[in-house]
Formats: C-alpha cells, structure tokens, sequence
C-alpha cells in the first residue's frame, strides 16, 4: 500500500498560506492524488480550480436561489419547515441552534426535487432543472475528488468511495443558504461551528465573506470566497472510512459588515442510509492498526448526529477508545 506521510503545518504557517488550492486540470496523477490527501490530511478543506462544471449551470442555480429568497416570508414558509426537508428560517436542526440565515434543504433524489419544487417556485420545471444540473455537476466533483483520494491512499478499488455517492439511493443533501447583509457594526457567527456528517462537502458561494474553518491547532482561517470554483471539505463519515487519518473539518459562517447578502450551495455527499460506514480495509491493519470506531450504518449515524446539538462531535460515541484524540 502506497502511504503518503506528511508533515502538520505550524500554526503560523497555515494562517499565512491559507487553505491549499488543487487545479484539477494538472496531467500528473499521481501528483494529483497526492496533493489531494496532503490536502485532505492537513486542512480537511481546499479549493478546487478547473472542475468541469459549466458556469451557466452555476449561474442558473444561483439565479433561483435568489428568486426565492427574495419572495415574501408566507410564501417562503409554505415550502417548510425543514423537517426533514424544505425551507427554513434561523432554526438549525431540531435541538435548539439557530442562526442568522435562511435556508432551502433538499434532498437530491430526482423525484423529490421534482415534487418539492412545486411548493418552491411558480415555474417547478425550470427551478427542478436548475436544481438537478447542479447537483449532477455538484456529485461530479465530489466523485472527483473520492476517486483521486482512494488513489493517493493507495486503495485498489478506484470507485470504492465514489460509488456511494453515485447510488441511486444515495442519501446526498443540497443546502441552499442565505444570510441577510450584517448591517451591525460588528462581526457576527450566522451559523455555528461544526463539521458536516456526511463523506464529502462541495462548496460554493457569491462574493461575500463568510467561512471560516478551523485548523488543527483550533485556529480560525477565512476562506476567501471565488464564485467560480468550488471548496471541498472532509466530512465524520470520510474520517471514518480512512480510520481517522483524515479529520472532518469544524467551520463556521462569520458575518462581517457587508451590504450584500451571502448565498452558499452546499452538497453533501452521502452513502445510502442503510450503508456500513468503516475504515476501508488497506487502512487498517489489525492489530498494529485496528478501527478506531465501531461499525455503524449511515442511517444509524445521522438518527445520532440529528439527536445532538450543531456544535457536539457526534462521532465520539462511536469510538472504540474514547481517550484517543480522533
Ligand atoms: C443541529 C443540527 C443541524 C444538522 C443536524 C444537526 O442535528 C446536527 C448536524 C447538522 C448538519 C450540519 C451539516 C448540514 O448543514 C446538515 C444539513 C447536516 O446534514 O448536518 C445540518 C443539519 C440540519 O441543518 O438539519
Ligand atoms: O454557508 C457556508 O459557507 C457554510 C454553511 C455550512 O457549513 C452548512 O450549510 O453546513
Ligand atoms: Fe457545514
């Protein structure tokens, strides 16, 4: 097995290179590959340069995010609340967070966005057409992405991840957030620190600051915004299936005083519900290097993180030894 070995970042040294940036379009693979854990395995997130998603497929999604959230608020509440699915307003989750943002959760299965869109949008054929082109560019990515991981850590399967999310009953999310301008003189937390549960999160948004995300060492980097290319983060279930040495990334959204609204579309890539989630087998090597979690469903998985708080690391429970660090 092929291991790539990498040296932790001082803390100063992350904050003045900031997160590492990968252009897809590189010719070397292997070199690819590598970049691509370094990545993984120092910041958890990255920015990817030269994806081969249209513009104008980005460009129609962001055009019918901003056509419906700039309805009237009653319109809006009939397409909610967001349990599981639809739209909602400062509440996160069920347990209590909230936040300074308004949102559309969808869930990306073809015949649920077609249905949902009917209580979206007074055109639901262009609204579901732009919704499904961008989550099929969105996936692409991510697929990307898992097949070069899987490369670098030297796995024989090469779609042994993105295969998961390519499932027809893939339970993959997409997020469409939208956080009114922070016309107060002082910076404030629109959604709190987290990680995502899911393998891998694809990230894109308008030109307004906002994400932050937390080295290793519990600094807070922002992550300058490009409206063109897309951010990928390590989520719980990708830590797990490379047995912890990827750590899911905690970030945040830290509004600064802006005039403009930020628009954020988020995809979360994730197994189907009744998905194993454990360490892929070249990982681990028993009994010098047993799984460090116990084996868990994805559907098991979120029904816990759904039952915490936003801010909890929910993947504690399923250590085998609580005292190690991840
Ligand atoms: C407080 C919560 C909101 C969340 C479900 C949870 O109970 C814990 C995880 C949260 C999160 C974070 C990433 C995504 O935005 C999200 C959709 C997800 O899958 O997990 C949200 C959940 C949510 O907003 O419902
Ligand atoms: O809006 C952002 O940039 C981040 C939002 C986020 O972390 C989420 O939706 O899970
Ligand atoms: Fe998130």
């Amino acid at each position: 097995m092929k291991m790539i070995r990498t040296k932790m970042k001082t803390k100063e040294e992350a904050i003045i290179m900031g997160i590492p940036t990968i252009d897809l379009s590189m010719e070397n693979r292997s070199e690819l590959s590598e970049k691509v854990v370094k990545a993984c395995e120092e910041f958890g997130i990255f920015k990817v340069e030269n994806h081969k998603v249209p513009l104008e497929v980005v460009s129609r999604m962001e055009e019918e995010g901003a056509e419906f959230f700039a309805k009237p608020s009653m319109e809006k509440q009939q397409a909610g609340p967001p349990n599981p699915f639809g739209y909602g307003c400062k509440n996160i989750g069920n347990n209590g967070d909230v936040g300074e943002l308004e949102y559309l959760l969808l869930h990306t299965n073809p015949l649920f966005i077609s249905q949902t869109s009917k209580t979206i949008s007074i055109d639901p054929n262009k609204f579901s057409g732009a919704v499904n082109d961008y989550i099929e560019g969105a996936k692409g990515v991510a697929c990307e992405i898992l097949e070069l991981v899987v490369e670098g850590l030297g796995v024989q399967h090469k779609f042994a991840l993105s295969n998961l999310i390519k499932h027809l009953q893939s339970d993959s999310v997409l997020r469409i957030n939208h956080y009114p301008p922070n016309i107060n003189n002082k910076p404030s937390i629109a959604f709190g620190e987290h990680s995502d549960p899911q393998i891998l999160t694809i990230m894109r948004s308008n030109h307004v600051t906002g994400l932050q995300a937390s080295t290793h060492h519990g600094l807070w980097i922002t992550v300058p915004p490009d409206p063109t290319q897309f951010f990928v983060m390590v989520g719980d279930a990708l830590q797990v299936f490379t047995n912890g040495r990827f750590r899911s990334v905690r970030h945040r959204v830290l509004l600064t005083n802006t005039m403009k609204a930020r628009m954020s579309m988020m995809y979360f890539g994730a197994p189907p519900l009744n998905w194993w989630i454990t360490p892929l087998p070249e990982i681990v090597s028993p009994p010098q290097n047993p799984s460090r979690y116990k084996p868990f469903t994805w559907g098991q998985y979120k029904k816990a993180a759904y039952s915490h708080r936003l801010g909890d690391c929910r993947l504690d429970q399923f250590k085998v030894h609580h005292d190690t660090p991840y």
